[in-house]
């Protein structure tokens, strides 16, 4: 049983409600949300079929260490900080000015903009739900951190299904934080993803097709102070039947420009940048 209850997007009280959920959990539960379902289901099918299908086309598009766009095979997959194993995952990250398969561009860029839209709108509850010493340091008003931002990535995870030979103790994502301000997520399309309470123990987040997952990133907590705190989860291995298939997810990580100054520490860049070598894919 998730503890984590869905917000009606469209209720009353939704701001307070949902970043009360932010600030407590570092997630939130969206439903009734703007975002069209068939098109989440129309991307999952496309991409499962593109992850499935032939190896040279998909290394036609390996993915560049400096842009960090394209396709990220599962021997190159992250491993996740403080952890032994590579994450039982392939992925491909789509960025405005990056590559994508020509067949996928129209339903994938679509979508980019669509998550990026409700973004910006989560951003300004995030904003006026923060406590006013918080949010008079924040070096500008969140939404217009992303704006016109050519850093945020459109994630296209597939964690094929389990074949018996995983190396012992690597899970499909070992546990983590997001790096970025927000991470947008539908619900996948095969349960798994996990959210660690306080006390360390975890909780299943919710699975229901057409839910929208929000969670804050390490960068958010970095500039509110730890009042939105970045929560970790990870994505555990299926047993039993569900073993045999895979799971497709669709996280959309909001980067603010790189300019953009984050604390007395950081600038979006010099901390990406940290980061993204510890992940060993830099
Ligand atoms: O696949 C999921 O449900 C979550 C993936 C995730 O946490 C990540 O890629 O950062
Ligand atoms: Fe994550």
């Amino acid at each position: 049983m998730t503890e984590l209850v869905a917000v009606d997007f469209e209720a009353e009280k939704a701001a307070e409600l949902f970043t009360k959920s932010l600030h407590e959990t570092g997630f939130g539960v969206l439903k009734n949300h703007p975002i069209q379902k068939q098109l989440v289901e129309t991307i999952y099918q496309e991409w499962e079929e593109w992850f499935k299908g032939d190896e040279n086309d998909k290394e036609a598009y390996l993915y560049n260490k400096e842009t960090q766009d394209g396709f990220f095979p599962s021997r190159v997959s992250e491993t996740a900080k403080g952890h032994k194993h590579k994450d039982i995952k392939e992925y491909y990250h789509v960025y405005p000015n990056g590559r994508c398969p020509e067949s996928l561009e129209k339903h994938i860029r679509a979508y980019y903009k669509e998550a990026g839209l409700l973004a910006q709108t989560l951003l300004s509850w995030v904003e006026a739900y923060s406590p006013p010493d918080i949010a008079a340091a924040y070096s500008s008003p969140l939404p217009e951190m992303i704006k016109e931002s050519h850093k945020t990535l459109l994630r296209i995870l597939h964690y094929p299904p389990m074949t018996g030979d995983e190396e012992p103790g690597a899970i499909r994502a070992a546990a983590h934080g997001d790096i970025n301000l927000l991470t947008v997520l539908p619900a996948a399309n095969e349960p798994g993803l996990q959210v660690q309470r306080k006390d360390g123990s975890w909780m299943d987040a919710p699975s229901d097709f057409g839910l929208i997952i929000v969670n804050i990133g390490d960068m958010l907590q970095e500039a509110s102070q730890g009042y939105y705190p970045s929560t970790i989860h990870r994505v555990i291995n299926p047993s039993g039947k569900a073993s045999d298939k895979s799971r497709i997810s669709l996280p959309l990580f909001l980067h603010p420009r790189p300019d953009v100054v984050l604390s007395e520490r950081h600038t979006a860049d010099t901390y990406l940048e940290e980061r993204l070598r510890e992940l060993g894919v830099k």
